[in-house]
């Protein structure tokens, strides 16, 4: 690690199409990393805007112009020529089709199935992070009973991130939810993730776990499963789950919420300002939201919205 380089910054984007699949870039011989794939962009140049910087890699890079992009993700990495600070966005529309201008090659991928590589070591995560879909959605058992939550569920196939948060139930009770839902989940190619303690999911059929603010305080590692998220309120916590190494954060709450009556509601001001020096690891907006909430939450940093009655109705 060269921590005594100056940091460089940089940015890169990931073109979306409604299908959820992405361009990778291949990097141009004669630069470091030549032949690896990572997403498009550059360095920002002195005193020159992120977005704005953006705006121009992309039609330097491959002709196009960038209509609408959201801010999304930040990271620091140190390579053996450079330390790097990269801001991502994500850019939903554009006009004209992307040319090689470099020489590079593009390629067209859906999140964890790739079909090019080597990536670019500090990329992992931020791919990883494209395999979570908008919507977030918590169970309501506690709310409309059981059967009523498992019919709501198999109604809408569109929901592929499930958070089991029922703290009404014991842990056999919870269990066995736990297998109802990713019978339902996991045939449509979703996650189940339980907001429960996470010694008691060994052997359980489920993805992953969900630290409520409790638990996020207590954690001096990362729970050892494949998806790992939490519940946060300030940046403070945020920097912990990102500390983690944890996939994904929700924060809220946004907006007024029968869960929380009488908290006083972040706004999508309030929101964004925890996010402001970037974050490294997807932000999920909770609290009184519906899936018409998304294009909000994107303008304001945040990856998708999670759900709890907002997913039901
Ligand atoms: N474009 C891009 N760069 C990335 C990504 N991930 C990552 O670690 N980087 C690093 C690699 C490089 O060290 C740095 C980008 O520098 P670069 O050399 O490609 O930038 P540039 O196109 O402006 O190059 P140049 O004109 O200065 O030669 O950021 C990514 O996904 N996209």
């Amino acid at each position: 690690m060269q921590s005594d380089h100056k940091i460089i910054p940089v940015v890169a984007g990931a073109l979306m199409r409604p299908d959820g699949s992405f361009m990778l870039g291949s990097r141009p011989e004669g630069k470091p990393y030549a032949g690896y794939w990572e997403f498009p962009g550059g360095k920002v140049e002195p005193g020159e805007a992120p977005f704005a910087a953006l705006v121009r890699e992309f039609h330097e890079e491959m002709g196009i112009t960038v209509t609408h992009a959201t801010p999304w993700l930040t990271k620091v990495h140190h390579y053996e020529h450079a330390s790097v600070h990269l801001t991502f966005y994500r850019i939903w529309a554009w006009d004209g089709t992307p040319q090689p201008h470099e020489g590079q090659d593009f390629a067209w991928q859906v999140p964890g199935q790739y079909t090019v590589g080597p990536m670019l070591p500090a990329n992992g995560p931020i791919l990883k992070s494209l395999e979570l879909p908008d919507v977030y959605a918590i169970s309501c058992a506690h709310e409309i009973g059981v059967e009523a939550f498992l019919d709501a569920l198999e109604a809408r196939p569109e929901l592929t991130l499930i958070q089991l948060r029922e703290p009404q139930l014991g842990r056999d009770e919870l269990a066995a939810l736990a297998e109802r839902v990713a019978a339902i989940v996991h045939p449509r190619g979703g996650k189940v993730v339980v907001n429960a303690d996470p010694a008691w999911l060994a052997g359980w059929p489920v993805d992953g776990v969900h630290l409520n603010g409790q638990r996020l305080a207590e954690a001096t590692v990362r729970p050892d499963f494949a998806w790992v998220g939490a519940s946060v309120h300030s940046t403070e916590e945020l920097n912990k789950a990102a500390e983690l190494g944890l996939d994904y954060v929700l924060l809220g709450h946004v907006k007024a919420t029968a869960s929380h009556p009488g908290a006083a509601p972040l706004g999508w001001d309030g929101f964004e300002c925890r996010l402001a020096g970037g974050t490294p690891l997807p932000v999920y907006a909770l609290g009184g939201l519906s899936a018409a909430d998304l294009g909000d939450a994107r303008a304001h940093g945040a990856h998708g919205v999670a759900l709890m009655r907002g997913a039901w109705r």
